[in-house]
């Protein structure tokens, strides 16, 4: 838990110990507390290191511990206290992380060595919290408070050498850290201890503090949505610019307390286990990490160039993957690598900012070509053409023939059949599905579709290539959309049925976007280009001429359809890359939506000519409707095996679709809102429109209510069975 041993008859060691990352549980922070007392007790000792087990200082509080009832009215500025008020000089040596609680810990120490290669930061804010062992009051008054309020706020990791300019740490090392703080420790045995007390120094001053707190306070509001955290944290801060030491370590223990129960920190924390679930995949027929174990890559291919095309390219360089990139023609390839070199231009520049290199100039590790012979010796190809399965079929085929056997050739596709695409191919149990979020380079998601064929090494792969892409990879079935954008096609048409039924987009939007989504689904609709679904409706046959004669405009195979996203686009309105859309924007490209008068007309019209009654549509029904039905299709995907949990699901979303993290994910949140009064009115919308089966409750959600609503980490232990439709 913690360690005392001597390193010296002077210098007494506390080392923090609780694997995998010393988080600091009440039996770390008792025997710190016990090794304090001592080592002050114990006149032989005249210093005392505090480090951690394992190259790993703390990464902070136990999270895990955070709702269980015996760490109630426990404080952690306590134990930091002690070790500030120390009569004998405390240094810490910090290696790995110091994170949240575990830099608070630091904080209290009189002085802090730490390793090159260490991270330190106050990440609470990213689970719902503020540094609540009393960090907001000390770091303020250690460095100062813009660049205190910048990691309070954003929790991002600081390296080492920043920390140093920053005066966060006293000495950065590159060989043995913990020989270097015995080295200062003693040193400075008999050096006064009063300045080196952190709660005794006062706040930097700054000539215009009150403009800098307004101003970052407008910033920080704009980009909240609802999250409640960063608001906090900043006053918590501000506190320390105000109040003294104590007054401020009061005010921070009340806004924690706000924080701890507030219900977002809890979908936080719930979101930063899902997120380390889904690493540990498994699928229903049993393979997982345990029975599969991933290839290397060491050159990968890209097919196609266009914007998904680009993005993967970019993510592979960053990750000093060597790539192939091959277009079908010259006149493409000269665009996507003009195209490419402009997004690792700018990737570069931000890297060396973090003072890191980005090598994409040298051949060996990035080639453009238009010759598939290029691609006899890549380990891995992922083919990022446009959504044509024709088109997709005829590149596996020709993949087939000409990579090495052993290649693990990927597709990258938002919803077409992973089966169908291998079936073209002589090496099915090599095909996998990698489906990329827009921009591919900068979102974290990355859905992985094993097919009916799949390896469990071709899975372990394509997971382990997620991981050095630093992506989230969640590993799911072959359906029709997968996890994710099948739970997409019910909210969206929702959110198009509302506008038949008398909403307008701005309307739908902006609830969603209070709710907390980063864009409503117009806008988002406007965002992706309304082409691409109406491409697909099309080659469904649910739009344009492959519609049978007679088929009544508002109904397809029986159900509820809405042909108004097909009007737009036949009138030329993609969205934002054609200037109008859902909303108009000031040029093709433009970026500012604005309500556009020519919908509303056109609304008006379509609902007097299909005989709609306008009503007006409250804020719940809107949120409802949207929510619900993509919830409900989360139930029948789990029920079907094609997730193996709802932590997956909710992963995708935070993710992949701008789902507010801070309410934890689709199926996260449906647990807090109650799975019966899901279930009701679901019941009720769908009795309200029989005609619309995204409404009619899932069976497997009917089945949680039946048994009681249990809490969602219990849900999949009710399906009698894991199975898959594959
Ligand atoms: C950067 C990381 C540290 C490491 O990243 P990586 O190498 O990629 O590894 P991971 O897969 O992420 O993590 C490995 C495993 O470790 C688990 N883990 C990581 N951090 C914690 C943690 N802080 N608590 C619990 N468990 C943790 C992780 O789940 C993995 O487990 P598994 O292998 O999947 O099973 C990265 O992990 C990271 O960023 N971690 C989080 C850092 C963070 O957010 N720190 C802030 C924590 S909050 C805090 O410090 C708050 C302080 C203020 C007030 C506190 C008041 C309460 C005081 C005492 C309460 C004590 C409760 C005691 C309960 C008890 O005794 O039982």
């Amino acid at each position: 838990m913690a360690q005392y041993t001597s390193a010296s008859t002077a210098l007494a060691v506390i080392r923090l110990r609780n694997p995998p990352v010393n988080a600091l549980s009440l039996p770390v922070l008792q025997a710190l507390e016990d090794g304090l007392k001592r080592a002050d007790a114990d006149p032989s000792v005249k210093a005392i290191m505090i480090c951690g087990e394992n190259g790993k200082f703390s990464a902070g509080a136990d999270i895990q511990g955070f709702s269980l009832p015996k760490t109630r009215g426990i404080s952690l500025g306590h134990f930091v206290s002690l070790i500030e008020r120390c009569e004998k000089p405390v240094v810490a040596a910090i290696e790995g992380v110091a994170l949240g609680g575990g830099l608070e810990v630091a904080l209290g120490c009189h002085y802090r060595v730490a390793h090159v290669k260490a991270r330190m930061g106050l990440p609470e804010v990213t689970i719902g919290l503020l540094p609540g062992g009393e960090g907001t009051q000390r770091l303020p008054r250690l460095i100062g408070v813009p660049a205190a309020l910048d990691i309070i706020t954003t929790g991002r990791h600081i390296p080492a050498t920043e920390a140093l300019k920053l005066g966060l740490v006293d000495e950065v090392v590159e060989e043995n850290t913990i020989e270097a703080a015995i080295r200062l420790a003693n040193k400075v045995i008999g050096q006064p201890l009063e300045p080196r007390r952190l709660s005794l120094r006062p706040v930097p001053k700054l000539p215009n503090m009150e403009a800098f707190l307004s101003e970052a306070l407008v910033k920080l509001k704009k980009q909240a949505r609802r999250y409640l955290a960063p608001e906090l944290c900043f006053q918590a801060v501000r506190a320390a610019t105000e109040l003294p030491f104590a007054d401020g370590v009061r005010k921070e223990r009340e806004l924690f307390n706000v924080l701890l129960t507030s219900g977002q920190a809890q979908a936080l924390q719930y979101a930063f286990f899902a997120e380390r679930a889904v690493q540990k995949w498994t699928t229903p027929h049993g393979s997982s990490w345990q029975n599969a174990s991933p290839q290397p890559i060491h050159k990968a291919a890209v097919i196609g160039l266009g914007t998904m095309g680009r993005g993967i390219v970019t993510s592979l360089v960053k990750a000093s993957i060597p790539v192939v990139a091959l277009e079908q023609n010259l006149e493409y390839l000269n665009t996507g690598r003009k195209a490419v070199m402009l997004l690792l231009e700018r990737e570069a520049m931000k890297m060396e900012q973090g003072a890191q290199t980005l090598d994409f100039h040298n051949p060996a590790r990035l080639q453009f070509t238009v010759d598939f012979d290029a691609l006899r010796d890549v380990d891995l190809v992922i083919e990022a053409v446009f959504e044509n399965m024709p088109l997709k079929k005829e590149i596996f085929q020709k993949l087939s023939r000409i990579c090495k056997p052993a290649a693990f050739l990927c597709t990258n596709t938002s919803a077409l059949n992973i089966d169908e695409i291998a079936s073209a191919t002589s090496r099915p149990q090599q095909v996998v599905g990698t489906h990329f979020f827009s921009p591919a380079h900068i979102m974290r998601l990355l859905e992985i579709i094993y097919g009916h064929h799949t390896s469990p090494t071709a899975i372990a792969t394509a997971v382990q290539l997620g991981k050095v892409l630093k992506k989230v990879g969640v590993v799911v079935g072959n359906c029709f959309g997968f996890a994710g954008n099948r739970m997409m096609f019910p909210y969206v048409e929702q959110a198009v049925f509302l506008l038949e039924e008398g909403s307008r987009p701005e309307a739908v939007d902006q609830v969603l976007e209070d709710f907390g989504f980063k864009i409503g689904p117009f806008r988002m609709s406007d965002l992706a280009g309304l082409d691409v679904a109406w491409r697909s409706r099309k080659g469904r046959g649910l739009a344009g001429d492959s519609v049978p004669p007679g088929t009544p405009a508002r109904q397809r195979h029986g159900r509820r359809y809405s042909p108004l996203p097909d009007l737009l686009c036949e009138n030329g309105r993609f969205g934002q890359k054609t200037g109008k859309g859902w909303y108009q924007y000031e040029k093709a490209g433009g970026r500012t939506a604005k309500p556009d008068p020519w919908l509303h007309n056109v609304l008006t019209q379509y609902r007097d000519t299909h005989h709609i009654k306008t009503r007006f549509i409250d804020q719940e029904e809107i949120l409802e409707r949207c929510l619900f039905s993509l919830i409900n299709e989360g139930f029948d995907i789990l029920a079907e095996g094609i997730a193996s949990g709802p932590e997956h699901l909710d992963v995708i979303y935070i993710h992949g679709y701008g789902w507010p993290k801070h309410r934890g994910g689709p199926m996260f949140y449906a647990s807090t809102v109650g799975l019966p009064r899901v279930l009701a009115k679901l019941q009720r919308y769908s009795e309200a429109h029989p005609d619309v089966p995204a409404l009619r409750p899932s069976t497997f959600l009917k089945k949680l209510v039946a048994v009681g609503n249990p809490p969602l980490k219990e849900w999949m232990s009710y399906l009698s069975r894991p199975s898959n439709k594959l």
